[in-house]
């Protein structure tokens, strides 16, 4: 028995479609979401991305090759000195200021996510980890590339969120994702069904927990 990628989403079929078609995502596609579920999301997503820093430090560590501590390192480096950088800026077009950044509160949708994912590593090994980290790194991809194919996706000028939309569907960033499923394939058919099982039950957590990150841009929840 040899799994893949695909298996993880097949055996999470429900929970899977509830987040890539989110009507959080469906606002974002044709541009009705409410601005300021947009920036109560922006502002969490900065505390989200300083916490997945910390998780691929983690998966530093708990590299057991120097081709994963090396792929571990990429991942904090971008984190650290691309996307936070540019998330900061972004914020700023979205009258949030470092300032409101860094006095910022964690919502309760975030703790939960960013701490499973890091207690995810701290007990697993490192493809336990990839697997907690796999919905946010695959699943916006998958967003982008859904939300693009949907017919009432309004594209361009006409769209506040085109910004965002355009950084997910970028050639970039989707070869990014493609990477990570490589990697989880070239790992996954190697493990035996319990595994599978196991590492089904932390996709299916972890994507659960994006669900509750929409859920929590949309309703302003802390
Ligand atoms: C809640 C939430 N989930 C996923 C992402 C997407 N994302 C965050 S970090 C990262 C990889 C960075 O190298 C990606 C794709 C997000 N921004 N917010």
């Amino acid at each position: 028995m040899s799994f893949t990628f695909n298996d993880l989403k097949q055996d999470n079929q429900a929970p899977w479609r509830a987040y890539i078609e989110h009507d959080f995502v469906c606002q974002l596609g044709d541009g009705t979401l409410e601005p300021r579920a947009f920036r109560h999301y922006l502002k969490q997503d900065y505390l989200f991305l300083i916490q997945f820093g910390r998780a691929f430090a983690l998966a530093a560590y708990k590299s057991p090759t120097l081709a994963d501590l090396r792929h571990a390192k990429a991942g904090l480096d971008a984190i650290i000195d691309l996307e936070l950088g540019l998330h900061i800026d972004y914020c700023k077009q979205w009258d949030i200021s470092e300032q409101d950044l860094a006095e910022l509160p964690e919502a309760r949708a975030t703790l939960a996510y960013t701490r499973y994912v890091l207690d995810t590593g701290n007990r697993g090994d490192l493809l336990d980890m990839h697997v907690a980290l796999a919905p946010c790194l695959v699943g916006y991809a998958e967003v982008a590339r859904w939300l693009i194919s949907k017919p009432s996706t309004v594209r361009g000028d006409n769209n506040p969120y085109e910004a965002w939309l355009a950084m997910y569907e970028s050639a970039e960033f989707q070869a990014a994702a493609q990477a990570e499923v490589a990697w989880l394939n070239e790992r996954l058919a190697e493990v035996s069904p319990t595994r599978f099982k196991q590492l089904s039950r932390i996709f299916n957590d972890a994507t659960r927990l994006e669900i509750d990150f929409w859920d929590m841009g949309l309703n302003q929840q802390m």
